[in-house]
C-alpha cells in the first residue's frame, strides 16, 4: 500500500493528492530532506538508510497564478517500507493508503502522475 497526502485546499496544487515529502533545502542531502519533510508532515521517524530511490520525474513546475514560479522542478521519488510512529496528517488536508495500481486514479500535480507509473513498475520488480 502507498500513503498519499491530500495538500491543503487554501494551498498551491490545493485539494490534489500528492506522495509525502517536499523541497530540499541548502545544505541538505535529497535523504536527509525527505527524512525532514516526512517527520514534519507525518509525524514518522525514518533511517535515512530506509529510504530506496524508485525514480524522478521532471518538468517545468506549476505556475501560480500570481505569476512566481514556473521554474524546472525535479521530484525524486523513494520508497520506504520500515519507519517509526504512526503517519498523522500534520499539515495534509488528509492521508488515504491506496493500491499501487490505484493512485494514478487520484487527482494529483502532473509529475506525480509519472512518479506513480515509476512506482508501479519498482514495486512489481522489488515484490517483499
Ligand atoms: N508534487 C508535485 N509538486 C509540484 C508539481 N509541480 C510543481 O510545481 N510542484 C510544486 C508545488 C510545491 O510548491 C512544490 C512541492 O514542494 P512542497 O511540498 O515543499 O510544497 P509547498 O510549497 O506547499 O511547501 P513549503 O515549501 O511551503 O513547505 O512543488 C508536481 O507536478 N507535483
Amino acid at each position: 500500500m502507498v500513503l498519499m497526502a491530500q495538500r491543503p485546499h487554501a494551498a498551491m496544487h490545493g485539494g490534489l493528492w500528492e506522495f509525502p515529502g517536499g523541497k530540499v533545502e541548502p545544505g541538505e542531502t535529497p535523504e536527509g530532506a525527505a527524512v525532514r519533510e516526512l517527520a514534519e508532515e507525518l509525524g514518522v521517524a525514518i533511517d535515512p538508510g530506509a529510504l530506496i530511490p524508485v525514480g524522478f520525474a521532471s518538468g517545468p513546475g506549476s505556475t501560480l497564478p500570481e505569476g512566481r514560479g514556473g521554474r524546472a522542478i525535479v521530484i525524486l521519488l523513494y520508497a520506504c517500507r520500515n519507519w517509526q510512529g504512526e503517519p498523522q496528517a500534520h499539515e495534509a488536508e488528509a492521508l488515504g493508503w491506496y493500491e499501487p495500481d490505484a493512485v494514478h486514479t487520484l487527482a494529483m500535480p502532473p509529475l506525480d502522475y509519472p512518479l506513480a507509473k515509476k512506482l508501479c513498475t519498482f514495486l512489481e520488480a522489488n515484490a517483499i
